[in-house]
Order: structure tokens, then sequence, then C-alpha cells
């Protein structure tokens, strides 16, 4: 055996000790090979921060080949590097550059390397001032990869994985191994393979160790078991910075239809606290200040953006919490009639939409734009009057076939507040903010529920929640995302173009409750007062024909007529179909110049 290799083995074994093993150069020993070695090494741990200049060497090395062999290629490298740029730029999400900036940077290198390639494949390298383009350009577009953040955290999550094998020996889980490993936003994950014999509870006893072993802070590590359910994997989460430790901004919506879970913010551990709300219905709970109305924010910006939901919203502050998201609500009850009156519709629409599913022979009513769930949102649900309960709780009971959604905010959802009905057993999906008291725990949760663990009498924070829901079942806390009056604004303003209107069968219902009897023989003789519709018909008409140029807009035909908002596009839809109105410009109509 040669002596280096013999001095290889000896390092190798001090290594396995523990030790550092001395690098000892005698005569006879070759220092180049050492030294070639610990270079080679380092352009391949730095392989991220030096990919600039391997890409430098790489174009001068290709140029000086393809002028030499190909000098008639430029043109087809020019239009390869133009719509290799252009793929990038518009289609880069798909190669995980989610961010434009980034899509953006990506095509400029793509542009630059092939026109650069392009120009030394014509000209050649001596082709003056190809060199100094090169250095200029390369250091410029440089920067920009040098100083990128989650191209830094991939680089000191790949460095923690190499040094895997030396933590894994150190806290005696010798022989485990990363598999893969993915950076977001709030540290990373990875997936690792267990040696013969170790299990997943080995490993959670080790946590502590291996927060220290990665100079983590406490309670960054976790460990789950991975979705095969392999019981010799597991996968580690690791979290640079604890994401409840601040506000979260509200990322935008997470769905687009109510048949998608509804992401409410981020759990401790960084997942996604997601909840279905078809056909379930919720209660949200929480002392004054716990952060209920920012939660039922989250949902409005996210029901907002659905196209088959229409949102009905009761808000007894007077439409403090609420009117700020007006532009997306059909219909808005700020009193305690207006409550009542819109919970008897909703009750009306069940009904049609029960009797409309048994004669089409269906079961249940499945959510489009044209065929809208109805979720009816109630804000300080405690201060609606006694006679509204019998309606809620037909709508609790029998709302979910039919997608009739009833979501509930309130401090303390008492027996008396949530009226003597079944509303509080009938809530599938349970969000507790912080409680005053523990018994409250039950209260929004349910019985047993504090017993359980789920302690939301301990949540330090605004925001903070815990969720119980079918697909919650264990207490975690998450932190609901924070929406500013900008946001809810630019959002409300954003999704008010995409609310679809209520169906026909839940117009009709609606309808045909607003039509008076029909009038008694005895009074049939006696002179017809014009009915509400025809009154407001009456007036949408004169204000349409006395219209501006730039037209009325819906705000202000809504207030003049007194129709519901569904009403009003229904009647301006016929309008506009049979000639008699024009559309001038979004949500704004007058009278057609020509009444045909
Ligand atoms: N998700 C959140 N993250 C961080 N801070 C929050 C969050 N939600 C609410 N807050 C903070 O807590 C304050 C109170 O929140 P919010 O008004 O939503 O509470 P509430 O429970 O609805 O109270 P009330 O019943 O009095 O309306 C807010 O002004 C905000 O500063």
């Amino acid at each position: 055996m040669s002596r280096s290799r013999q001095m290889r083995r000896h390092a190798q074994k001090m290594r396995r000790n523990g030790l550092q093993p001395l690098v000892i150069i005698d005569r006879d020993d070759q220092f180049p090979d050492v030294a070639a070695v610990l270079v080679a090494r380092a352009l391949w741990r730095y392989r991220s921060e030096l990919a600039p200049l391997y890409l430098v060497t790489a174009l001068v090395v290709s140029g000086l080949v393809l002028h030499a062999a190909r000098p008639h290629w430029w043109p087809y490298l020019l239009a390869l590097a133009t719509v290799a740029a252009w793929v990038l730029a518009m289609f880069g999400d798909r190669f995980g550059l989610t961010l434009r900036m980034e899509r953006l940077y990506g095509a400029a290198v793509v542009v630059g390397v092939g026109g650069w390639l392009a120009a030394v494949t014509a000209l050649g390298i001596a082709f003056s001032p190809l060199l100094q383009v090169l250095a200029v350009g390369g250091f410029v577009l440089a920067v920009p990869w040098w100083v990128h953040r989650r191209r830094r955290a991939k680089v000191r999550v790949d460095r923690q994985i190499a040094a895997w094998p030396e933590i894994a020996q150190s806290i005696g889980l010798a022989g485990s191994r990363a598999q893969s490993a993915v950076v977001d936003v709030w540290g990373w994950r990875a997936r690792f393979a267990l040696a013969r014999g170790q299990t997943i509870q080995d490993v959670t006893t080790k946590v502590p160790a291996i927060e220290s072993a990665l100079g983590t802070f406490r309670g960054a590590v976790r460990v789950f078991p991975t979705r095969d359910d392999k019981a010799n994997r597991f996968e580690l989460r690791v979290l640079n910075t604890d994401p409840h430790a601040d506000a979260i901004p509200w990322p935008g919506p997470s769905v687009s239809s109510i048949t998608e879970p509804i992401d409410l913010g981020p759990f401790e551990d960084a997942t996604s606290a997601r909840v279905l709300l078809l056909r379930r219905h919720g209660l949200i709970g929480g002392v004054a200040g716990s952060g209920k109305s920012g939660g039922i924010n989250v949902l409005m910006g996210n029901l907002s953006a659905c196209r088959d939901v229409v949102v009905w919203a009761i808000d007894l502050k007077r439409g403090m919490e609420l009117q700020p998201w007006a532009s997306c609500i059909d219909r808005l009850a700020t009193t305690p009639e207006q409550a009542r009156a819109m919970l008897r519709d909703a009750v009306m629409i069940l009904e049609a939409r029960a009797a409309w599913l048994t004669a089409n022979g269906r079961r249940v009513w499945d959510p489009a734009p044209e065929l809208p769930a109805l979720v009816i949102v109630v804000d300080e649900y405690a201060e609606l009057a006694d006679d509204a309960a019998s309606d809620t709780d037909s709508i609790a009971r029998r709302g979910r076939a039919v997608a009739v959604t009833l979501i509930a905010a309130t401090q303390r959802p008492t027996q008396k507040a949530m009226g003597k009905g079944a509303v509080r057993s009938q809530m599938d999906v349970r969000v507790s903010f912080r409680v005053r008291e523990r018994k409250d725990v039950d209260l929004i949760l349910g019985q047993g529920m504090l017993n359980a663990g789920w302690h939301a009498h301990t949540l330090n924070a605004p925001g903070k929640f815990l969720l119980s829901a079918p697909e919650h079942d264990t207490p975690r806390r998450g932190r609901a995302y924070l929406l500013t009056d900008d946001a809810v604004s630019e959002a409300a303003q954003r999704h008010a173009a995409l609310r679809p209107v209520l169906d026909e069968v839940s117009q009709r219902a609606l309808d045909d409750a607003a039509t008076p009897l029909v009038q008694p023989v005895s009074a049939a003789s006696a002179p017809l007062r014009p009915s509400r519709e025809d009154r407001a018909e009456t007036v949408l008409r004169e204000a349409l024909d006395g219209a501006p140029d730039e037209g009325l807009p819906i705000a202000h035909l809504l207030m003049i007529s007194e129709m519901s908002r569904p009403t009003l596009y229904r009647r301006l839809n016929e309008l506009v179909k049979t000639g008699r109105a024009v559309q001038v410009g979004r949500g704004r109509y007058k009278a057609s110049d020509h009444t045909p």
C-alpha cells in the first residue's frame, strides 16, 4: 500500500474517532496532490458562489471552439437564445422561477450569454471589446445572483445536508441519510432514510440534539412521518424563523372555488392551516381584540375570489367590519330587521334548491359560477334577535346539501348567544382565537376539547388560533394572515368584477316571495296600486332614460330602485338583451339610444 494511501486511511480512522487529522507532509509525499484535493474541494463546496465564474469560463471555451469550427452558426445561437429567453420570461414559473423579477433576470442572462456567444462565434474572441464586455457584463449579472436570498438559503441548506452524516454520527443516528430537500420562505424540509433498525421515535427523541447540531433556535426542528408512511423514512422540518414571530401579511387568495380548502395562515411548523367550507358551517370565537375580525377578513378575501360563491353578510356593528367588502357582498344587512329578512330569504332559497334537487333527481347542489354556493357571514352573531333563531337553525340543519353555509363569529358562543336551536352543534369548522377563561374553550371548540389539550386560553398574540375541523383533529396553533386596510380595499376592488349573481332557482324563490298574494275576489274591482316591483322597475327605467352618456353606476341604480343587487343585475341583463339598455363601461348602464 502506498504511503499516501496509508495516511489517508489513518486520517479517516482518526475522523471516525472524532479527531481532526493533521496533514503531515514529508519529503516523499506530493504536496501538490493534497493542494489539488483541497482546491478541488473548495471549488466544489463554493460552486454556487463561483457559478458566474464557471459560466464565464465555459463561454470563453465554447466561443473559441465555435469560432474555430462553426463560425457560421452565430444566427442560430442568437435565435436559440431569443426563444429561450422568451420561454423563461413567460413560463419561468414552471421551472421554479416563481417571482417575476427572477424570470426577467433569467431571461436577461440567457440573452446576454447567447448574444455574446453569437458575437464571438462570428467575430472571434480577439475582436475588441468582446472580452471587456464579458468581464463587465459577467460581473453586473453576477451581483443579483450573489445577493439572491433564496439561492443563499439553498446553499446553506445544501451545506447542512452535506454535514448530516457527521451530525448523524454524533447524535446516534449513524447511517441515516438525506434523500431530498426543499427550501421555502420559513426554512427548509428534507426527507431522510433511516439505517436498518432505526425508527422515527429514535429521531423524535433526538430533536434537541439535532437543533443543537444544526445551530437553530429551540423549537425550530420538527420530525414527521413521510407521506408514504414508511417506517424507515422521516421528514425533517427546520425553521430559520418562527412563522408566528410577527404579523404575517396576507399573500392573496389561495382559492378560486369553494370546492378548494381556504388557507387561513400558517401553523407553527409553517404548514398552511387549510380548511374546506363547502357543505360546512363555521363558528369563529374569541375575546375582543383576539383577531376574529382579522380572521373574517381572510375568509372574505378568499370567498370573494371564488367565482362560485355568493356572499351575504350580516354586520350588526352598523357595517363597520364588513362594509369595506361591500362591492363583493351580494347583500349586506346592518340592522336587525335587514338581518331577519335576509335569513328568511336564505331559508326560502334553501327550500327552493332542495325542491329543485328533488325534481331533478340530484342529491346535492354542486357549486359552479351559474349555480353558486351561498355563504352567509355573520359578525357578532350574539346580536341577532331571538326571532331569527328558527331561520338560522334551519340553515344550520338543512343548508349543507344545498350549499348554503353559515359562518358565525361571536365572542362567547353561549347557548343564549347562539339561540335556542342546534346551531352550535351543527358547526363543523371551529376556529378559536384567544378566549378569556378555560371554560370558553369548550364553548367554542366543543365539549371535552379543553381536557383534550386545546388550550385556546394560552394563545398569546392577536391572530393566533386553534382550528378544529374534520381534517384538523389535533391542537395546533395557527396564526391568521393579516390584511391591512389597503389590502382589503385592493382585494375588494379586484374581486368585485368576479362576483356571480344568484342562480335562477334561488332568484325565482325570492321573486315569488316578493310578489303580492292574489287579490281577494271582493277587492278585484278596486283600483290596483302598483306593486313594489313595478315601482322599482319604473324608477329604474326612468333613471336609465335620463342617464348621462357615461351611464349610471350600479351603486346609484341600487340606491334609487331599492332593488336587491341580484334583482337589479337580472333586470339590467334582460334590458340589455332586449336592446333597451346598454352597458357603457364596467358597472355603468344607460338606456339604449334606439328603443326597439
Ligand atoms: N392575524 C393577525 N396578526 C397580527 N395582528 C393581528 C391579527 N389579527 C388582528 N391583529 C391585531 O389585533 C387587533 C385586534 O384585531 P381584531 O379587530 O381582528 O380583533 P377582534 O377579535 O375582531 O376584536 P373585536 O371583537 O373588538 O372586533 C388588530 O387591530 C390587529 O392589530
